[in-house]
């Protein structure tokens, strides 16, 4: 489970908060989409749960782990144990689908191990086992500059889910790819989070995507969560209270009140 309570996120010394005194609980295996408009923290919100961002109050915590106090080693085992999936891939472009889903395990083998390669064999078994269900398995000893965009985000995808993760974090996982490959990405993250009992947390722009392949909308306004319910309750409404205002508008108020 992960519980998010009052957290805030400024960055620098001044200025307004990105993220306002924000909760929000994760239970399950449920699929979460973070919609809002551009600049309201879904990426800052996604980068203080694996301390990419330094939050700056507030308790992040994750089957029991506070995330918030942990550093050096505690936070790297902990870091491990949360999935990332990028808008960009992010993959070694000249090393091959095999050594960048091998990357996921860093952290678990030797360096020694990692840099020649020597891969323990309950590790390749496990790659190709997750790169047959997502189909890219013949692509083992490609380089991943030869991918398109749809099999590079599914390399992403397995890296992080050789990390073993207890929660996966997909930052606009579908913001690079054309509509057809978006959909079928969408659908590989929904059906593997059911597959592998795994919560999943996407910051998507796309909102008729967030409505077909997610459980749940959490709907972000300048720093506060003010839609937060099932995908068929997000009405023209509801949509118009996430994305009308600006943070200027926002600031020091209560949006919902402010309607
Ligand atoms: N490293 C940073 N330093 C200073 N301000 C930042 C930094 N990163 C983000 N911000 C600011 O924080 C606010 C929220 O940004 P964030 O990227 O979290 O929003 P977002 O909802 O993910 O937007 P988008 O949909 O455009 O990616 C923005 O005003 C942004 O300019």
């Amino acid at each position: 489970m992960l519980k998010i309570t009052d957290l805030v996120k400024r960055y620098g010394s001044g200025g307004d908060p990105v993220l306002k005194n924000l909760d929000l609980t994760i239970e399950g295996e449920s699929v979460v989409s973070i919609i809002g408009s551009s600049g309201a923290g879904k990426s800052t919100l996604l980068r203080c749960i694996n301390r990419l961002v330094e939050p700056t109050s507030g308790s992040i915590v994750l089957n029991g782990t506070e995330l918030t106090k942990l550093s050096g080693s505690n936070l790297r085992a902990a870091r491990r144990k949360i999935g990332m999936v990028f808008q960009g891939f992010n993959l070694v472009e000249r090393l091959t689908v095999m050594e960048n889903v091998q990357s996921g395990r860093l952290g678990y083998i030797s360096t020694w191990a990692a840099i020649t390669r020597r891969y323990p064999k309950q590790d390749i078994r496990r790659a190709y086992e997750l790169m047959e269900r997502v189909g890219i398995a013949h692509y083992a000893n490609t380089r991943a500059d030869q991918l398109s965009g749809g099999e590079r985000q599914r390399v992403g995808v397995v890296r992080a889910l050789m990390q073993d993760p207890d929660i996966l974090l997909a930052d606009e996982p579908t913001a690079s790819l054309d509509p057809k490959t978006s959909e079928q990405i969408m659908g590989l993250l929904r059906d593997l989070a059911g597959e592998l009992k795994l919560p999943v947390l996407i910051n998507i722009h796309n909102v008729t995507e967030a409505k077909e392949y997610t459980d749940r909308i959490v709907g972000m306004r300048y720093g506060r969560i003010i839609f937060d319910d099932l995908p068929e309750k997000l009405d023209q409404d509801a949509m118009d209270r996430i994305y009308s205002g600006s943070p200027h508008a926002d600031r020091g108020e209560d949006p919902v009140a402010a309607q």
